[in-house]
């Protein structure tokens, strides 16, 4: 019998096996990197990324700032080709592209040899373009996806950040034994999680798959580790549902593109559990008085289960959510997009943008051929 082709979610069920795989080889997954970051000390960390790379980047940036004491910094590829690439001599820079195939990030690590930096490319795919531009490839493990709606490689992006965060901390002593000990025992329950809000999430979709199936313009809302998580979910609903899909930071989008409100439009906000938690329930409960549309993941008491996704287990670290919440945007993303049939771009998308321009080298057919 022909094998099934692999969607969105395969890969969505298969995140959890692999989160459970590479928590349990943290140390040898990490070890590459971690012995070029304990070098010399480091002044500031850069992380060159773009899309799904540079937002599990996103959902890693806090978790890494408290973990390794230092300042990270996510830049576009772009960006930081044209200019901003002004580096101190103890900065550690490395650029990511889960498919290995983005042009702007292969040019990135071209210029980061120009500007005599030893060019170290993060990638779920350690053959494709990025071992001819990089001195040093790493693979962050994420197995093998091979459908370009990236779901598995997003979620354990932002874990091997983490998990590199932990030992580049242990290594250097700053994070203690059982530190070490702790958030990895409360990693090794990600799978669990992650498992838990693919559920809460279907449940979620089959309550309100009218509203889901009839979106037309998403605001998406958080802080910290929420906004990065909101980032994503922007991302997701833009590339599949293809519908004008923004992330804020909370407290931005109450500060005037709230103002563009009405009950037409779909909210969705992510708590991210810690100080400012309340803020972000009181913006969704505000986004809620005018449209019905607004959902949030949340586990206040002041919001109502029917709206919510809940995280019903003990949460120690929440700069780790990430890793359990991201099924909640992918299984909408993936189930709305199904539902309305709208896998397809528009004729002229695919007749003359494709041609008038490209992001990607040719590799990424073999690599990402769904
Ligand atoms: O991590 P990569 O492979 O560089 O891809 C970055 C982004 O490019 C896209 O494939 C779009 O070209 C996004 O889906 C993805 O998030």
């Amino acid at each position: 019998m022909a094998e099934e082709t692999p969607t969105m979610l395969t890969y969505v069920e298969q995140t959890p096996a692999q989160l459970k795989l590479n928590v349990e080889r943290s140390e040898e997954l990490t070890a590459e990197l971690v012995d070029l970051y304990a070098q010399k000390p480091c002044h500031s960390i850069w992380i060159v990324a773009c899309g799904s790379s540079s937002n599990g980047s996103q959902c890693a940036r806090y978790f890494m700032m408290k973990y390794l004491k230092r300042e990270v910094k996510i830049v576009s590829p772009a960006t930081f080709i044209y200019g901003e690439h002004d580096l101190h001599e103890d900065d550690f820079v490395f650029v990511i592209s889960q498919s290995g195939c983005s042009t702007n990030s292969i040019e990135a690590l071209d210029e980061l040899r120009k500007l005599g930096v030893t060019a170290i490319g993060l990638t779920g795919n350690v053959d494709s373009d990025f071992k001819d531009h990089a001195d040093l490839v790493v693979d962050y493990g994420v197995g093998e996806e091979t459908v370009s709606y990236v779901t598995k490689g997003v979620a354990t992006l932002a874990q091997f950040l983490m998990l590199f965060a932990i030992e580049a901390g242990a290594r250097t002593g700053i994070v203690s034994p059982e530190q070490r000990a702790e958030l990895l025992n409360e990693m090794a329950d990600a799978p669990r999680r992650h498992e838990i809000v693919q559920q809460e999430t279907w449940d979620l979709y089959k309550r309100h798959q009218a509203d889901f199936t009839s979106m037309t313009v998403v605001n998406h809302c958080g802080f910290l580790q929420g906004y990065g998580i909101a980032c994503e979910g922007a991302l997701k609903f833009g590339e599949t549902i293809q519908i004008p899909s923004f992330a804020y930071e909370g407290e931005e989008w109450i500060h005037g593109p709230n103002l563009q409100l009405t009950p037409n439009y779909t909210v969705v906000c992510v708590d991210h559990l810690t100080e400012g938690a309340d803020r972000i329930v009181d913006i969704y409960l505000a986004a809620r008085t005018v449209t019905d549309h607004a959902f949030i993941v949340t586990n206040s008491e002041r919001v109502d289960d029917d709206h919510a996704i809940r995280l019903p287990f003990e949460i120690k670290e929440p700069l780790m959510m990430p890793l359990y919440v991201l099924p909640f945007y992918q299984i909408i993303a993936h189930q709305a997009t199904t539902d309305l049939h709208r896998w397809e771009k528009h004729p002229l998308f695919e007749e003359r943008f494709r041609k008038a321009i490209s992001t990607k080298t040719d590799t990424i057919d073999q690599i990402m051929p769904n």
